[in-house]
């Protein structure tokens, strides 16, 4: 696969009042590549890709998605983004099909196309019967298959997915696996946030860990297992944060639980 690359950031800054959340981030992303993008709470994950989407204005550095700055872009690059927030407001009243159905048609899609679509994709996914029924009333799975297949529908070339498989069962996480990777096949670009590390692992082609609003680590599993003494993801994530008093936090958690 040609390599190309489709996110370009430089010294992207943030602040909320007079707090540091984004001190200078650099980022290359190539087609194709699949970022498990990590970090502490409050590390400025979730934040970074608000701006990238246009969620979050007011940034200081550049971005510049398929080779265009947004800030220039206009609003026609987000036809081109597919995105699962970690808390999403989806139409509770409506039903999977209905949906689905405008929000396809909001990306430009014709109501056949659509419907023909977000039926198969809701059968493969094993919630084909609920397609017809209130989202009200999904499980916490069935709702996130729901919103993975509302930002897959327009065939988007970038997905950020925070969270992607939170109430997924255990054969639906790899059948959700197996999406990503014949996505990235395709060419496809996915930016995955999350804490699940060992999924991380496993999946991304690429591991960028945040902390302190910059860029602690850059690298394949590999790399950073070569550059770091820690053999698991989540063993580099405690060294490379500095975390090393779990023990003796959930010792005193459970002391303080017992108090009378
Ligand atoms: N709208 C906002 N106003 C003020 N502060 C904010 C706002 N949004 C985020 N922050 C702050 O920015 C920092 C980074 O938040 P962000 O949600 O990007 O972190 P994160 O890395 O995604 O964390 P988590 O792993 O907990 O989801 C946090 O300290 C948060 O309190």
């Amino acid at each position: 696969m040609e390599q190309q690359e489709i996110l370009t950031i430089t010294n992207l800054t943030k602040s909320y009042g007079n707090k540091n959340v984004l001190n200078g981030i650099d980022l290359h992303v190539s087609r194709g590549e699949i970022i498990g993008y990590i970090g502490p709470n409050g590390a400025g994950k979730s934040t970074t890709v608000k701006i990238i989407l246009g969620i979050e204005g007011e940034y200081g550095g550049e971005i510049k998605l398929f080779g265009e700055d947004i800030r220039q872009s206009g609003a026609t690059y987000k036809q081109r983004i597919g995105y699962v927030p970690e808390i999403a407001d989806v139409y509770d009243n409506l039903t999977g099909y209905e949906y689905l159905t405008f929000i396809g048609q909001l990306y430009g899609l014709t109501l056949d196309l659509a419907t023909h679509k977000s039926q198969t994709l809701m059968e493969l996914f094993g919630v084909g019967e609920a397609y017809h029924a209130r989202i009200s009333s999904y499980s916490k799975g069935m709702r996130q298959k729901l919103l993975i297949i509302s930002s897959l529908l327009h065939n988007p070339d970038i997905v950020f997915l925070d969270e992607p498989i939170n109430g997924l069962d255990a054969n639906s996480v790899m059948v959700f696996k197996e999406i990503l990777l014949q996505l990235a096949a395709q060419g496809k670009t996915i930016f995955y946030s999350s804490h699940i590390m060992d999924v991380v692992e496993k999946i991304s082609s690429r591991i960028i860990l945040l902390h302190d609003g910059k860029v602690a680590a850059d690298g394949t599993f590999e790399q950073l297992q070569k550059d770091n003494t820690e053999g698991t993801l989540e063993r580099i994530f405690n060294q490379l944060t500095g975390f090393d008093r779990h023990q003796e936090i959930g010792e005193q958690f459970v002391t303080i639980v017992q108090e009378v």
